[in-house]
This record gives structure tokens, sequence and C-alpha cells, in this order.
């Protein structure tokens, strides 16, 4: 691929271009509000000016709603050789464009599954995409050469490419995306209006698991909107889960010594189920969930101190696998987590020591 046209210049389509100008691709970029792209440009993702000819590769990086208009154009006007989408939904697109009377022999559908709870260009990084799965979703109808680009887009991007049927896809990121996604917004909702001092209690817990909630919500309302029935089912299933856990919990309170058994047991049923769902969850890059240690260090809220530690680190010839940074409230420290294979975690802690630098246990 040489040359590429990026539509929809946020926090996906600029991700892209990044990768590919950076691999020696020429991107063009195009938004239609103009700042975007002229902010993407300005990033390194390309240039801002209209391509001379047709492009190998289009791809429309625009919210899910716009999705099968914007190809439709694309694809009528021969503006490009190949033409995909990025939306995180696949069968209601496919379905509008099907219905727009478009040859779709040089379009195929994809998605990459990697993102951030933030918008936009500025929001992008040239390596959001490596090592993460990337959903190709051809038919029967997709010449063979389009699917070629999109393999070598994804190649470029450095993700890993997964071959799904559309409806199939929007059941499985249901389950992986859709209903979490929800549920981590329902979890934010409760702290909305309680107290203050409650809130600043606020530790790596609660924000693990309502760092999506900060997306953006016209994104995720196209998103659920092009999705409802699987995610409702889904939920309807955590609903029943939640009924019996709120009787669970009630049982405990209870004064017959019977009931608290069973409510005990059913409770610890529950946390148990979530261990064995949890570790099927694949570790980064997809690989096979990992295990870790983590040594965790205290340090002071000022420039420099991060990249400090990983020179550290990597000086004691440790790979630092994952980091978490938990800041202190109403202090200017904060705690930072490294993960580390086992084997590893003797060699860092005695470097981060002889270095001077304060480890919690
Ligand atoms: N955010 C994620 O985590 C994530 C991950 C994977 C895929 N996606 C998908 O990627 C797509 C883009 O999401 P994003 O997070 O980059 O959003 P974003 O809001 O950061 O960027 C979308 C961009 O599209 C532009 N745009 C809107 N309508 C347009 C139109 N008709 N023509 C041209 N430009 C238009 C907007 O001005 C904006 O710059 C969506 O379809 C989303 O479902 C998002
Ligand atoms: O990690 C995030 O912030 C995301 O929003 C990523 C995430 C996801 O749910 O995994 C969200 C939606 C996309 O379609 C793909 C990826």
């Amino acid at each position: 691929m040489r040359t590429a046209l990026v539509i929809g210049t946020g926090l996906i389509g600029t991700s892209i271009a990044l990768a590919l100008a950076g691999r020696g691709v020429t991107v063009h970029l195009m938004d239609h509000d103009p700042q975007q792209a002229r902010t993407a440009a300005a990033l390194g993702a390309g240039t801002d000016d209209p391509p001379a000819g047709p492009v190998d590769l289009a791809i429309v990086a625009v919210p899910p709603a716009h999705v099968a208009a914007t190809l439709a154009g694309v694809l009528r006007d021969g503006a490009a050789r190949a033409a995909l989408d990025v939306a995180s939904v696949k069968g209601g697109p496919r379905r509008e464009l099907e219905a727009l009377g478009v040859d779709l022999s040089a379009y195929i559908g994809t998605h990459p599954m990697s993102g951030r709870e933030k918008s936009g260009p500025l929001a992008a990084t040239d390596n959001l995409f490596e090592g993460r799965p990337w959903v190709l979703t051809p038919t029967r109808d997709t010449d063979t050469e389009v699917l070629n680009v999109a393999l070598e887009l994804v190649s470029l991007c450095r993700a890993v490419p997964v071959v799904m049927d559309a409806d199939a896809h929007d059941r499985a990121v249901a389950l992986v995306s859709h209903m979490p996604h929800l549920l981590a917004s329902l979890v934010a909702a409760r702290l909305e209006h309680a107290e203050e001092s409650a809130v600043r209690l606020s530790g790596q817990g609660i924000r693990d698991v309502t760092r999506i909630a900060a997306s953006e919500p016209r994104m995720w309302m196209d998103i659920l909107a092009a999705n409802p029935g699987p995610v409702a089912d889904l939920l309807s299933e955590v609903a029943a889960d939640l009924d019996d856990t709120v009787r669970a919990l009630r049982a405990l309170q209870s004064s017959d010594q019977e009931k608290r058994l069973g409510g005990g047991l059913a409770v610890e049923g529950v946390l148990r189920r979530g261990n064995a769902g949890q570790s099927r969850v694949p570790g980064k890059h997809g690989s096979a969930p990992a295990s870790y240690e983590s040594v965790v260090v205290l340090i002071g809220d000022e420039p420099g101190q991060l990249a400090r530690i990983f020179a550290d680190a990597d000086r004691a010839g440790v790979n630092i696998e994952d980091v978490r940074i938990e800041h202190a409230t109403g202090r200017q420290e904060g705690l930072v987590q490294l993960m580390v294979v086992p084997a590893a975690m003797p060699a860092l802690i005695v470097a981060l020591r002889e270095r001077g630098w304060s480890l919690r246990q």
C-alpha cells in the first residue's frame, strides 16, 4: 500500500494514519470538521490536501451512524481501489450499505479491538493497535485484493487479524465490549450524587471498573443503537444475577443461621464465577492470560520520575509487562505498580532499592 485516505480523523482515524505515515504510506486526511484534519496533519499523521486520484485504501473512521453514507460516497466516486470502515458494529452498517445498492466488492467491514475513553486526534497514538485483535468481516462478494490490502493495513498497524462473520462479531462485542460499557456507566452513575467524603476515597478498583464510562455518549449511543438486541439479552442475564445477589446479601443480614449460610454460599459463588470468567480474559497482546507479580514504588509527582524507574528497571535487565499508577489524594505523590514476570521480581526489588526508590509491599 502506497497511498491511503483516512476519513474521520478522530482517535481511531488519526491513530491509523500515524501508524501508516510512520511506515512510509502517503496518507491524506479528511474530516467534516476541517480543524480535526488539520490537527491530525500537525501531529504528523499525513496531509490534509485531497488526493490527486484514487488511493490504494480508504479508511472510514467516522461514528457508526455515518459509516454507510460515507462509504457509499467513496465507492460511488471511485476515490479508492479498496475501502473499509472501523466501526464498532458490523452488521448494521453493512445492511445499510446493501440497501443503498452500492457495489460492495471493493469494501470490507473491519473493527480494531482497541480504543480509549478519549475522542479526537489529540488522543491518538501510533501504537494503539499493536498486538490487538483486528476483526475483518469479508463476504463472498469481497475481492481477494481488497482482503489483502486490509490485511496489509492490520499488519502495518502491528495488530492481529481475526476473520469473522459480521453478525457473530456483533454478538461477541456485545459480550466483551458493549455490555461491560453499560455496566461501567451504571456503576459510575452511582457516584454522580454521592457524598464527596465517600468519592474521595476512590482507589484503583473503582478506577478500573469505571474508566470507560468517561467515553463520548453520542458515539456510544450510535454503537448501542446498532446492536441493541444482543446487549439487551446479556443485560437481562446480568439483571437476573443481580437479583439473586441482592437476595443472597439480604439473607446474610438474617437472624436465621441457615439463611445466612445459604446467602454466604451464593455470594461466594458469584465471586468464584467472577474469578473463572476473569481468568479467561486474554493477556497483553492477545496472548494467554499471564500472571505477573507486582512491585509497588512510591514516587513524587514531578517530571522524570517514571522515566527514571523504567530506566532503572531496564538497567537491571527487567522487562516491565504492565504498569498502573495510583495518585495519592491531596499529596504530590503516587504509587506506581510495576508488573513483571515472577522470576524477575527479586532482581527488580534489589535494583530499585539500590537506586534509592521507596518500595511498598
Ligand atoms: N473509540 C474507540 O475506542 C473505538 C475503537 C474501535 C473502533 N471505534 C470506531 O471508530 C470510529 C471512530 O471513532 P473515534 O473514537 O475515532 O471517534 P472520534 O469522535 O474521536 O472521531 C470521529 C471523527 O469523525 C468525524 N466525522 C463525523 N462524521 C463525519 C462524516 N460524516 N464525515 C467525515 N468525518 C466525520 C468527526 O469530526 C471526528 O473527527 C467509530 O465508528 C467507532 O465505532 C472506536
Ligand atoms: O479501552 C477502551 O477505552 C475502549 O473503549 C476499547 C473498546 C473496548 O470495549 O474494548 C471500545 C470500543 C471499541 O469498539 C473497541 C475497543
